[in-house]
């Protein structure tokens, strides 16, 4: 067994080292010689080796996603332990583990499958020989109910974990508790934000490494400047989203949302003590009629043609907030001339419930002289790079679990992103060319705007937690929850595990 591991090793060994010297390879080399994480290389492979856990701190750009799984698998494979690596990086979500996994594989000159696979919930490509997996959280968390203790794994890599999604913050508290049983398995953290510190000391004061950022310039624009570039008016009457319902229903969801919209006072504060001597009467007047809560579908429309008719080409990324505001700002621009016209824009959806191939569709190249415009969820926000992307339309806000008091159920309503959600957004344009980002609210909102979106695992109603919990079968509940990196309060706990334990008893004496 061991002499074929061997014979394997070097076998992978010498087609790493063929592919490097190739022409091919050598130009891919020396693209990723380029990114700033390649300074940082083999300090990161030392950090690593001498330490089982590790945080690793990237801005947007730097080649943390598909840079550092790599070096760890070319230095395990250059050390001739490629046979008996095993490497596996989550993502958040399908998209990124799916096309992160596609560019590596590519700049390893390989078909996807072979050393570089992936893995999403019912979809999957990998073969016998891949050494580097990538998954999405969600998966690797439901392999370890089954495998506790990740036989055959080296190296964990959780990237985006600042996104502190709900499955990532389960992943980092099971993975705390598997590795004194596995010393030689070593976990990598990496964030695209600055806060590492908390990672690092929730795992023991592990060592952190910062890479600086780098994406092409990008230039952004916000409510203030749009209005002035395309002389759009903002009225009380054009920004109430046309949903294509009764009129009387959408004034009522609209002032629902109204009542709902956490930031809203500081938002209005903010707007009326901002500076905009500078600006024309005009746009002082549209933003005194800015409606916050809107999302603004008819201004969206303005602005993709504006990019159309006056600015260079390039594909354009619209951040929406869900299915219904793409489905019906889809149907809003099919009917605009310039934009529904099929031989000179390509308009493309991004949601997490369609499928992987249909997803897919957002990386394909349109016609010459047609205009990509892509409109997605926040799912698009991190690690994926859309090659021909030069404007990112931002609209500010994203769909997120929140508690309705007045019913008593969890909901999920569109709310404002946080200042690292806005920098990702941004940051999806520039990745291989300079771009411009045009942010659909005032500067000033954008100052108030908190840093960090808070953790799933603090506003999702506790009832909804403690089912999760018992449904992937992570233990007695406030214990489980206890050792979070932030857990909910604590007082709330018991109550909720009695109610849970209640529930369950009563399910189970209704089947017997
Ligand atoms: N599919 C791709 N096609 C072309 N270039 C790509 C592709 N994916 C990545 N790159 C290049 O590699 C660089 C690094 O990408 P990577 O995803 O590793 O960055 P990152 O540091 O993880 O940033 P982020 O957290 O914003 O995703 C990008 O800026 C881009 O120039």
């Amino acid at each position: 067994m061991e002499r074929i591991q061997r014979r394997k090793s070097l076998q992978l060994r010498n087609q790493q080292a063929a592919w490097q010297e190739s022409n091919d390879g050598q130009s891919m080399m020396e693209f990723r010689r380029s990114l700033p994480a390649q300074k940082e290389r083999q300090s990161l492979l030392e950090a690593i080796s001498q330490n089982q856990v590790v945080v690793v701190s990237g801005e947007t750009g730097c080649g943390k996603t598909t840079q550092l799984p790599q070096y760890i698998l070319e230095s395990e494979i250059e050390a001739a332990r490629g046979a008996t690596c095993s490497i596996i990086c989550t993502q958040p979500r399908r998209i990124s583990a799916i096309s992160v996994s596609e560019r590596v594989a590519a700049e390893r000159g390989e078909k996807i499958g072979e050393s570089v696979g992936y893995k999403v919930r019912l979809e999957g490509m990998r073969g016998r020989d891949t050494r580097l997996l990538f998954c999405t959280t969600g998966v690797l968390l439901r392999r370890l109910l089954v495998d506790r203790s990740l036989k055959g794994v080296t190296h964990v890599i959780v990237d985006e974990i600042h996104e502190r999604g709900m499955n990532e913050d389960f992943l980092l508290i099971v993975l705390k508790d598997l590795l004194p049983r596995r010393p030689e398995l070593r976990l990598v953290l990496m964030s695209a934000t600055l806060n590492a510190e908390m990672f690092s000391s929730y795992f023991g004061g592990a060592p952190m490494i910062h890479i600086p950022g780098f994406t092409y310039p990008v230039r952004s624009r916000f409510l203030e400047d749009i209005l002035e570039v395309t002389g759009h008016r903002l009225t009380p009457y054009n920004q109430i989203d046309d949903y294509g319902q009764e009129k009387s229903w959408k004034m009522q969801k609209q002032a629902l949302r109204k009542r709902k919209s956490q930031i809203a006072s500081v938002v209005e504060d903010a707007v009326k003590a901002a500076d905009l001597r500078d600006y024309s009467p005009q746009t002082r007047d549209s933003l005194s009629c800015w409606n916050p809560d809107s999302i603004g579908f008819n201004l969206i429309e303005n602005v993709l043609c504006h990019i159309c008719q006056k600015e260079r080409d390039g594909a354009v990324l619209v951040f929406m907030t869900g299915w219904d505001d793409i489905n019906t700002l889809k149907d809003q621009l099919q009917s605009n001339p310039l934009l529904g016209d099929p031989s000179k824009v390509l308009l493309l959806a991004c949601h997490g419930s369609m499928a992987s191939s249909e997803q897919k569709l957002i990386f394909d190249k349109p016609e010459p002289g047609v205009r990509k415009i892509v409109l997605a969820t926040n799912l698009a926000e991190t690690s994926i790079t859309i090659n021909d992307v030069v404007f990112v339309v931002d609209c500010g806000k994203a769909k997120e679990t929140s508690y309705d008091a007045l019913n008593n159920t969890p909901c999920l309503l569109p709310t404002w992103i946080s200042k690292a959600s806005a920098r990702q957004r941004r940051g999806r344009a520039g990745r291989v060319q300079s771009g411009e980002c045009f942010h659909l609210y005032p500067q000033c909102v954008y100052n108030v705007f908190a840093d960090y979106q808070l953790p799933e695992l603090l506003r999702t109603p506790l009832q909804s937690l403690c089912l999760q919990i018992k449904s992937l079968r992570l233990g007695s509940i406030s214990e489980f929850l206890s050792r979070a990196l932030q857990s909910p309060e604590s007082l709330s706990v018991p109550f909720f595990s009695l109610f849970v334990t209640t529930i369950t008893n009563f399910v189970l004496c209704a089947f017997r």
